[in-house]
């Protein structure tokens, strides 16, 4: 949000703007400012019944009842002036800001609190972040949520220069040698930046977009990155990926199972002589497999279960999948028909792909609660800003216990899942990948679960609060609206509630010792 045109030095007396109180000459007041609505009166969404209910007058309480504040920002040409010895006090933020709303923001990056995980290569790489999604992200997830359409390429090429694309398979070798966001190294880069990534991305505040941009690469290059064999072949295709050439997505799910994966029906079989898998089936729900060149595909071979690079040809077909969120996220229904390929496309063993799969999920599933973290967390800024400002009853939201009660539900959920989140984060950050398999799938299986709980009950309680604009796409709860169609995608995709929830107790009674009451 940049500031409010430059008219606005002009100083205006409220005597003046009264005087302008007819449809040939209709000003009102906005936080101190002056709008000259006299041309907008036919344009106006509202009508311009209401607007010459308020000519010559303060409108701001009514302004800040009806509208978000962007609503100024983008008819800032309608402001001729200030008022006389007056300055606009609502707080707008600049690119890359912090808000100052309670709650808002991670406790470590607010002035009174300390954290013990953040060090100052964090902070800066999360400022720099912050600025690059609020200047560029922003505006671009806003056009395609709405129209449909996918991230462009110019966008892509943009994070693959600064390192984005890489940075979204976690740490790791892959970043060695480049320079990221707020000058820090890859060296540098561990599972806290991770943690930031996942949650400033997730401010688009475009669920769709958010998964349209490259969710599939980073749920399917960190497989090709540690189980695919032929070191030529993986150097290429993570080259052609993290320059944004090429792009990939997780080809498991499909019509026929999902969460049950022995359950799935696309098959690799071996050409006689050894040297091709020729694969046939159908995937479902691919996000990113409408303009994939790859997909990391889980396919049935002779004795069990295997996972396959699949690279685009004319034998496989793409139609897009219209799910509840936007086309943005490029969600595909895949046929492949008699797709020939290499055998050393192959992810590690053959029949073993269960393995590939598992090792892979915890890292997706982990970035998936960090984003959904940070949704809670700008859910409950929307409905701190909207408690403040939305008059009922003669007086502000905030006044009601009811909405005070459900405020503070909303809250601790998004203040206990940060805090889970970041304990986890803590031991990925001082455990091997291999440790991390064996102690980390469970609870990260429990925390997800939880996550997306406690996402459910806080869509529930903001629609509640928001009433009729939480159900509806445009406006003041637009926001709240997109989280309340969108927030069952993470209870889905990566794992079910139940399945994770399932695996967490699993995994814990592995080292259940004998003990008796
Ligand atoms: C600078 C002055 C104003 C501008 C630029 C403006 C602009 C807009 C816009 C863009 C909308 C569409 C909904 C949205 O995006 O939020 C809208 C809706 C509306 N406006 Fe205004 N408006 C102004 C002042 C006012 C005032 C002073 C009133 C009332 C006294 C008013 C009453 C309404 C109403 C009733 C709606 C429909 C709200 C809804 O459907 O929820 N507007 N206005």
């Amino acid at each position: 949000m940049g500031a409010i045109a430059s008219p606005e030095a002009r100083r205006i007396t409220r005597a003046e703007v009264a005087k302008n109180n007819t449809e040939d000459s209709l000003w009102c007041i906005v936080d101190h400012r002056v709008y000259d609505l006299t041309d907008f009166l036919d344009a106006h969404p509202g009508g311009s019944v209401v607007l010459r209910q308020v000519a010559g007058q303060d409108a701001t309480t009514a302004f800040y009842n009806l509208h978000r504040q962007e609503v100024l920002h983008k008819y800032a040409s309608l402001c001729i002036g200030t008022v006389e010895g007056e300055t606009p006090e609502v707080v707008t933020l600049r690119p890359g800001a912090i808000s100052t709303v309670p709650y808002s923001e991670p406790a470590y990056l607010t002035q009174q609190f300390k954290s013990p995980y953040y060090t100052e290569s964090h902070r800066k790489f999360q400022r720099a972040l912050r600025e690059f999604v609020d200047q560029h992200l922003v505006p671009e997830a806003a056009v395609k949520e709405q129209d449909g359409t996918y991230i462009s390429q110019s966008m892509i090429e943009r994070m693959a220069t600064n390192g984005i694309l890489a940075m979204r398979l976690g740490p790791g070798k892959h970043l060695h040698g480049l320079k990221l966001p707020g000058g820090i190294k890859g060296e540098e880069f561990d599972y806290f930046h991770d943690l930031i990534t996942c949650g400033e991305l997730a401010r688009v505040n475009a669920r769709g977009f958010q998964d349209g941009n490259m969710a599939g690469l980073s749920i399917s290059l960190t497989a090709v990155q540690s189980w695919m064999k032929d070191k030529t072949l993986r150097e290429r295709v993570t080259q052609e990926c993290l320059s944004g050439k090429k792009k990939m997505s997780l080809a498991i799910t499909e019509a026929f199972a999902g969460s049950d994966v022995g359950g799935l029906r696309t098959t690799a079989t071996k050409t006689t002589d050894g040297k091709y898998y020729i694969i046939n089936g159908t995937k479902k729900w691919i996000t990113n497999g409408m303009f994939s060149d790859y997909w990391v595909t889980g396919c049935k071979t002779g004795k069990g279960f295997s996972v396959i690079l699949v690279p685009r040809d004319d034998n496989v077909e793409t139609k897009q999948i219209k799910t509840a969120y936007s086309t943005a996220a490029a969600t595909a229904f895949i046929e492949f028909n008699n797709v020939k390929v290499p055998v050393n496309h192959l992810l590690g063993e053959e029949d073993e792909g269960f393995k590939v799969i598992m090792s892979n999920f915890n890292h997706e599933r982990w970035a998936m609660v960090a984003a959904n973290v940070q949704w809670m967390r700008t859910v409950v800024e929307e409905t701190l800003k909207w408690s403040h400002q939305r008059l009922a009853f003669g007086q502000p939201l905030i006044q009601q216990p009811v909405i005070r009660a459900k405020l503070a539900r909303m809250i601790q959920r998004a203040e206990a899942t940060q805090a889970w989140t970041e304990h986890i984060t803590y031991q990925m950050n001082t455990m091997s990948y291999k440790e991390q398999n064996i102690h980390l799938s469970g609870p990260i299986g429990l925390l997800k679960s939880y996550t997306t709980r406690c996402a459910h009950e806080v869509a529930d309680d903001a629609v509640n609060l928001f009433g009729g604009r939480g159900i509806t796409q445009g406006g003041m709860g637009k926001i709240v609206n997109q989280f309340f169609t969108t927030h069952k995608f993470d209870a889905i995709l990566g794992g079910t509630e139940e399945i994770l929830a399932d695996l967490g107790v699993r995994q814990a009674m592995k080292f259940m010792p004998k003990a008796r009451l």
